[in-house]
C-alpha cells in the first residue's frame, strides 16, 4: 500500500460512526416525498414513493440497475422537467415549500438544490472561472466578494491547496478527481441547501473515490446531501441513512447501520447479502 493510500484508509477509518443513536424522528426535514408516481410516456418509473430526507445528513440511494434511484434524485430539483415524455404525481417539498407548484422559479430551485453527476463536467474555462461562474449568474460583480467565494468553495471542495498557484490555468488540465472536487466547488459557490450527488465518484479512481467521500463527511455540516450509488460499501461508509429501490418502488428506508445490519425486509436482505441486483 502507498503512503498515499495508507493515509487514506487511516481518514476513512476515522470516518466510522455510532449510529445507533440517529432516529428520524429527532431530525429537521429537508426533503419531503409524498406518493410520488413518475412516467416516462406510459411507463410508471416511480410506484407511490413516500420519504423524508434529514437535513446535514448524507441519505444514499441504493438498489440494482434500472430501480429508479436517479430518476427520484432528478426529482429534487426538477431535472426530469427537461424530459418531455415524463409526468410526475404527487408532492415533493423543499422545507415545506412545494417544489412542483406553478409558478416555482426553477434555475433558483437548482441553486438551492444543487447537482454533481457520474461524469465531471468542469466548463473549459480557468480553475478560478469555473467556480465564478454561478456568482457571475447571480450579477455578483466586486471582485473581492468573488475572490473569497471562490477560495472558500475551493477550501471547502478540499482542492485549494492543490490549486492556489494555478487558479488561471484551465480546468480541464485537472485529473478526474481533481475535476470532480471542482465541479463539487462550483455547486456548492452559490451557497446551495441540498447537494445531490449521482454516483459521484464512479468514473474514479480508489484515492480519488477515498476523497471524495471523506468530502462528502465533511460537507454535510453545511448541507443536506443525497447520494446515489451503486457501490454498497460506499452507502455503509458514507451515508447516515439509506433508501433501499427496486423496480420503482421504496422498499426500505432507514438508519444506514441499522439497514446494513438488520434489514427489516427480505428484498433488501437479498440484495444486501449480493443475492440479486
Ligand atoms: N429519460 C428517460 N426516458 C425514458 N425512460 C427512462 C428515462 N430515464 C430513465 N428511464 C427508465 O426509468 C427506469 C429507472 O431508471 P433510473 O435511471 O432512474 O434507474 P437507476 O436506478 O438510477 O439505474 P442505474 O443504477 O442503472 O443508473 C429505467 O427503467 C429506465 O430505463
Amino acid at each position: 500500500m502507498t503512503m498515499e493510500a495508507k493515509s487514506h484508509a487511516i481518514d476513512i477509518s476515522s470516518m466510522q460512526r455510532q449510529h445507533q443513536s440517529l432516529r428520524l424522528e429527532d431530525e429537521t426535514i429537508a426533503l419531503t416525498v409524498r406518493d410520488l408516481e413518475l412516467y416516462y410516456g406510459d411507463k410508471r418509473a416511480l410506484h407511490g414513493v413516500n420519504m423524508d430526507i434529514p437535513k446535514n445528513r448524507v441519505t444514499a440511494f441504493i438498489g440494482p440497475s434500472g430501480c429508479g434511484k436517479s430518476t427520484l434524485l432528478r426529482c429534487f430539483n426538477r431535472m426530469n422537467d427537461l424530459v418531455d415524455s415524463c409526468k410526475i404525481e404527487g408532492q415533493m417539498s423543499l422545507y415545506g415549500e412545494n417544489i412542483y407548484e406553478r409558478g416555482v422559479d426553477v434555475a433558483d430551485l437548482r441553486r438551492r438544490v444543487g447537482m454533481v453527476f457520474q461524469k465531471p463536467n468542469p466548463f473549459p474555462k480557468s480553475i478560478y472561472e469555473n467556480v465564478a461562474y454561478g456568482l457571475r449568474i447571480q450579477g455578483i460583480k466586486k471582485k473581492r466578494v468573488i475572490d473569497e467565494t471562490v477560495e472558500w468553495a475551493l477550501k471547502s471542495a478540499a482542492l485549494w491547496d492543490e490549486v492556489k498557484d494555478r487558479l488561471h490555468e484551465s480546468a480541464l488540465g485537472m485529473s478526474g478527481g481533481q475535476q470532480q472536487r471542482l465541479v463539487i466547488a462550483r455547486t456548492i459557490a452559490v451557497k446551495p441547501e441540498v447537494l445531490l450527488l449521482d454516483e459521484p465518484a464512479s468514473a474514479l479512481d480508489p484515492i480519488s473515490t477515498l476523497k471524495i467521500e471523506e468530502l462528502i463527511h465533511e460537507l454535510k455540516k453545511d448541507f443536506t446531501i443525497v447520494i446515489v450509488t451503486h457501490n454498497m460499501q460506499q452507502a455503509a461508509r458514507v451515508s447516515d441513512y439509506t433508501a433501499f429501490m427496486y423496480m420503482g418502488d421504496l422498499i426500505e428506508f432507514g438508519v444506514t447501520d441499522n439497514l446494513f445490519t438488520n434489514p427489516e425486509k427480505k428484498q433488501t436482505e437479498d440484495y444486501i447479502t449480493g443475492r440479486y441486483g
